[in-house]
């Protein structure tokens, strides 16, 4: 019994010897592969807070290149750590970083937006979405911008502004603020002529308050920015539920809409609901994702355009020229074709180059979802990626003379990924068709119908945490 007893011991002791080698060994490797890996160069700021202020403040003032991050390129490469709204992250600069990280969604980094943005767009929201699931989402609103969904867009898009100008520029000679109407429209294609869903009025004011909240500090007491958002949030939510119930029904009584191959995104998305391919929930809150991905960021790029045109009337010159071509092949009345858009090179290279000095979108988060190596560097699990469009727009390494504004300079090829506007990889922009339609037409008919000029020709351009004009870039218009 007693010899037993002393095996089963040395056993049980034996063992415990055994794990804890195992044990220390592993945090030994652990440690000696910690000491081995090497984080980027760049300083981590204060506690928590990092260099957060810093950065919102060159955000704020749209000198983010300048004051943050060329200044710290210029001290540590293109590759960086800071500590950003209390992650550690790495920032990321030129085009190999660009192709680097975006085309590796999914498989070493992940989108990350803030906790109050996935709170307010919703969380089976596309952005949020992996997979599977992300490439079903994808794949309906390809179809509703395929060349058919396109050519169906134009004649819709064409009369929405028309009814838009009449509102909102008829009268004769007058101060409007441009940005701020070219928002209203935006927003009402986006939902009238893409979803198929009509405008209804203080619907516009209750999004906008969705936004306001969509970066704001996710704390719900009652009367914070964030509180409204999500009120504002429940309102469009019930409104939405209503609008698909109604529309689910109609679908279901029409066999073609059924299969989801005709109509507007909104009856393609409840085809896919009646298939059981998503829910109610992830229609509500891709409708929600896709109205604030639409319709600030091509506000902006609309009046970035004009804001160009005004300051170069050698370039507003050239571009008349093709509209007035346009116009002249057409009958009195006779409206603009998808045939049309393809001969408006010039006006989309000026977009293009308004975007590239201007862009509505700067860059955005990923977090590593893995150890990456990178030039040389370990970006740990964990920590945040922050790509921007400013490391290749504003680089002469990419663009000649980055700050000159050439938009012949889109005639060229241009480097894979240095130009990201639009993004890349397997979240490239999902709407670029639509803010391309929507940008050439209302470009051809503000051309052709008005004469216009900056009110504020040095109107500064605000980041907040996305870009405006400060003023709302008042334009004196007159009809031609
Ligand atoms: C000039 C206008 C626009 C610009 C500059 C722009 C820019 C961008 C950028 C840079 C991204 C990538 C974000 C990232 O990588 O994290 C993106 C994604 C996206 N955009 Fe746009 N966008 C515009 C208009 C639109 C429009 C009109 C729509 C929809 C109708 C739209 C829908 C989306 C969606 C759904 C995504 C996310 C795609 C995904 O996660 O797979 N965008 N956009």
């Amino acid at each position: 019994m007693a010899v037993k007893m002393n095996c089963l011991l040395y056993l049980s002791f034996s063992i415990l010897i055994a794990i804890s080698f195992v044990l220390l060994l592993t945090h030994y490797k652990r440690s000696k592969n910690k000491s081995k890996r090497k984080l980027p160069p760049g300083h981590m700021g204060l506690p928590w807070i990092g260099e957060t202020v810093d950065f919102c403040k060159a955000q704020r003032k749209n000198k983010l290149y300048e004051e943050f991050i060329k200044t710290r390129i210029q001290k540590h490469g293109q590759t960086f750590k800071t500590r950003l709204m209390g992650c550690p992250t790495v920032v990321v600069n030129g085009a190999d970083a660009n192709k680097f990280f975006l085309s590796n969604e999914f498989k070493l980094v992940v989108s990350s937006w803030p906790s109050s943005s996935v709170q307010l767009m919703g969380e089976h929201s596309i952005m949020e979405k992996q997979g599977g699931a992300h490439r079903c989402l994808r794949g309906i609103i390809a179809t509703s911008l395929n060349s058919a969904g396109l050519e169906g867009l134009v004649p819709k898009i064409c009369k929405t502004i028309e009814i838009h100008l009449e509102n909102y520029w008829s009268g004769g000679d007058k101060i409007i603020s441009f940005y701020s109407l070219t928002k209203v429209l935006t927003f009402t294609i986006v939902l009238e002529c893409f979803f198929g869903i009509e405008v209804k009025s203080e619907m516009f004011e209750t999004f906008e308050r969705v936004l306001e909240g969509v970066f704001a500090v996710p704390v719900n007491f009652p009367g914070s920015k964030f509180s409204r958002a999500k009120s504002a949030r429940k309102e469009i939510e019930n409104m939405l539920v209503d609008i698909i119930r109604t529309k689910r029904k109609e679908i279901e009584e029409n066999e073609k809409e059924k299969e989801g191959e005709e109509g507007t995104l909104l009856s393609r998305l409840i085809a896919a609901l009646i298939r059981g391919e998503i829910s109610e929930v992830e229609v509500v809150d891709n409708v929600v994702l896709l109205v604030f991905a639409a319709h600030d960021t091509t506000s902006f790029a609309i009046s970035m355009t004009f804001k160009m045109l005004a300051h170069h009337p050698d370039c507003y010159s050239t571009l008349l020229k093709e509209h007035n071509e346009i116009m002249s092949s057409k009958r009195r009345e006779e409206t603009l074709t998808f045939e049309d858009m393809k001969k408006l090179t010039y006006t989309w290279q000026v977009t293009r180059e308004s975007m590239r000095i201007f862009p509505p979108i700067f860059g955005s988060f990923r977090k590593a979802i893995k150890d990456i190596e990178y030039d040389g560097y370990t970006i740990p699990k964990g920590w945040k990626v922050l790509w921007t469009s400013y490391g290749t727009h504003y680089s002469g390494e990419y663009f000649e003379d980055p700050l000159n504004f050439n938009p012949s300079r889109f005639e060229e090829t241009i480097q894979p990924y240095s130009y990201v506007a639009f993004g890349g990889g397997p979240r490239v922009c999902a709407g670029y068709q639509l803010a391309k339609l929507n940008i050439l037409i209302f470009v051809h008919y503000v051309v052709t119908k008005y004469d216009w000029s900056l009110v504020c020709p040095d109107e500064p351009i605000i980041i907040d945490p996305l870009p405006f004009p400060s003023q709302g870039m008042p334009i004196r218009i007159s009809p031609k």
